[in-house]
């Protein structure tokens, strides 16, 4: 699943699952800036799970695993296990350690943590949001000298009025 950005009017993003667009509807959208897209400023939009979407842990899992998100809050290590599909978006979000545009940021809501995203630069629709997952090895998508591959799934991003809670 891929996630990207599909502004339709005012300031913050809805996301929504998707295919990949064939050619011709990415012919019949245009460029970056035509045909009415719109460009998403800087940290214009975010991603905010609820607190209840993945399962928070406070115990390292024993699997290495992309879907489980490690983190630190309050000096006390977590780790977020999103690997059960419950409709939410964070998980969705694919890794580029070379050319990132959002970035994860821990925040804290009703006093628990929750993963947020903000986008680094300002987006054009159609872009594909991706984060750096971070090091390790376990990232067979990685070459040496980049991203070896294209990602096959899609999630679309819609631009809403007001910033959306999700
Ligand atoms: C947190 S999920 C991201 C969403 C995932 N693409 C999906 O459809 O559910 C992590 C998984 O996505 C895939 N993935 C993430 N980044 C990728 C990339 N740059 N190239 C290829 N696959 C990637 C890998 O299969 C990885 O195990």
């Amino acid at each position: 699943m891929r996630m990207r950005v599909c502004i339709e009017n005012g300031n913050a993003i809805l996301l929504k699952r998707g295919k990949s667009m064939s050619r011709r509807s990415r012919r019949e959208r245009g460029r970056p800036g035509q045909h009415g897209q719109r460009i998403i400023d800087r940290d214009a939009f975010y991603i905010k799970e609820t607190p209840n979407k993945g399962e928070l842990l406070e115990k390292e899992p024993d699997v290495d695993d992309t879907y489980i998100f490690e983190f630190t809050f309050k000096g006390k290590p977590y780790w977020v296990d999103a690997s059960k599909e419950d409709g939410s978006f964070g998980r969705l979000l694919n890794d580029d350690h070379i050319h990132p545009n959002c970035r994860p940021k821990v925040m804290e809501i009703d006093e628990k943590p929750v993963i947020c995203f903000f986008s680094l630069r300002p987006l054009s629709s159609n872009t594909e949001l991706v984060y750096d997952y971070g090091p390790g090895n376990i990232y067979p998508w990685r070459g040496k000298f980049g991203m070896l591959r294209n990602h096959q799934k899609n999630l679309t991003a819609v631009y809403l009025g007001m910033l959306q809670i999700l």
